[in-house]
């Protein structure tokens, strides 16, 4: 479990107030890594029922759990989330401030404190091909209903700087495992990035941020339907399709524990299943379809350096003990590999050459990779009348 801070009762009793709760009790939660959670009971909860979720977030500044507020009131009503409650004293609320503008957090040592309702389901063990359906339908409203809020980048908290992250933990691996990292990073470096949409996304779109119906009954009929989905704290502006990939990567993954060999299975019908779902409410681009293979492979090299980075944090920060829990870096460096052998290399000593059908098959110009001579294509007013023809260099001399 990860509780990193201690609270005493009277100081529950003391913040869930200034929300307009009556404490009663609280209990830590056992999931979640980077922030310490407890359940509220409030004084009308009864036979251990409990309405609240208290958050204290260790690790975001409480400016970025203000905007995170803002993003989830925003999405309250379209998506099952927990939108926070808003302060009902006016304490801290600055006088010019218009009297709409509701506060949501408190601060407390320099961190924030939410209180949110707490939705009902539970975290699913296994996913279906209706699950990743509904998750791939659920990211795409996400992606829509977050364009409301410009500029985007006044909403989203800044990306972690995972190139630092990469740089220090590389120095300490095996060279087949940098090799790995570094050439995937480059690939990903290589994509047409600056194309690519971009908005807010959650980027820890995880089964176990995600809550749901899962009763037999439910389960055996197939109607499970998603009841919550949680943890906003990492929402910036990123590429869609990378928001995709990381979702995909958990959804439709099967992680073995070190009984089953720490085993990583990939599903790809799960994934058909999870772009259908996605794409019947955003449809994705010709550019954002080619590059997905990289972002998964790219996705999951972000979540080892993440995982890595837990690891390194609790042994510089002395966190030991059975409360920390911390996830297997090894699964996301094996799924990092499975992608990265399906991702088409480009030949070293192939070209794809752009031609114009009808004059004569001119010459429009000549890529080191397919993705490139498609999208030159494309940017060209009749591109139907154009073909791309493959060339080993020994062809063209
Ligand atoms: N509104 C809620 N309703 C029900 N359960 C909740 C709610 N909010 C949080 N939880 C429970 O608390 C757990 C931890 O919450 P959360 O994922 O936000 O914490 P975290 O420390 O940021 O986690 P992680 O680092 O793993 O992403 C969730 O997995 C869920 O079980
Ligand atoms: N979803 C992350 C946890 C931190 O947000 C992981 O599985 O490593």
């Amino acid at each position: 479990m990860s509780v990193y801070t201690q609270l005493t009762n009277d100081q529950f009793a003391a913040f869930c107030q200034r929300f307009g709760v009556s404490f009663a009790r609280a209990i830590p939660i056992t999931q979640g890594i980077k922030n310490s959670n407890w359940f509220i009971q409030t004084t009308d909860d009864v036979d251990g029922a409990h309405s609240y979720v208290f958050t204290l977030f260790e690790e975001r500044p409480p400016e970025d759990i203000e905007k995170m507020a803002v993003i989830l009131n925003q999405l309250d009503g379209k998506l099952p989330v927990a939108a926070p409650l808003a302060l009902i004293d006016d304490e801290g609320l600055d006088s010019d401030k218009n009297s709409d503008d509701k506060r949501y957090v408190i601060h407390y040592d320099d961190k924030a404190i939410t209180l949110v309702p707490c939705l009902a389901g539970s975290h699913p063990q296994q996913t279906t091909q209706a699950m990743c359906h509904e998750i791939g339908a659920s990211l795409a409203v996400l992606h829509e209903t977050l364009q409301q809020l410009q500029p985007a980048e006044e909403y989203g908290v800044p990306l972690y700087p995972w190139s630092d992250v990469r740089d220090r933990e590389m120095q300490f691996m095996p060279g087949d495992e940098a090799k790995l990292m570094s050439d995937i990073w480059q690939s990903y470096t290589d994509l047409p990035l600056a194309t690519l949409p971009k908005g807010l996304c959650h980027l820890d779109m995880f089964a176990d941020n995600t809550l749901w119906n899962l009763s037999l009954n439910n389960s055996q009929k197939g109607e499970e339907r998603l009841t919550g989905l949680l943890d906003f704290t990492e929402v910036s502006v990123e590429h869609y399709v990378m928001d995709i990939a990381i979702t995909i990567n958990d959804f439709c993954t099967t992680w073995g524990d070190a009984e089953q060999g720490e085993s990583v299975n990939f599903d790809r019908n799960k994934m058909a299943a999870f772009l259908q779902g996605y794409e019947s409410k955003r449809p994705l681009g010709n550019d954002e379809k080619r590059a997905l293979s990289v972002m998964l492979a790219k996705a999951a090299v972000i979540f080892w350096l993440l995982r890595l980075n837990v690891i390194h944090y609790n042994r510089t920060e002395g966190r030991t003990g059975d409360n920390i829990m911390v996830k297997n870096p090894d699964l996301m460096k094996r799924l990092a590999a499975y992608h990265w052998a399906h991702v088409e290399k480009p030949q070293n000593n192939t070209v794809f050459v752009l031609l114009g059908n009808k004059v004569d098959n001119q010459v429009v110009g000549v890529f080191s990779n397919i993705m490139q001579a498609e999208q030159a294509r494309e940017k060209l007013s009749n591109s139907s009348e154009f073909a791309i023809k493959e060339y080993t260099l020994d062809q063209l001399s």
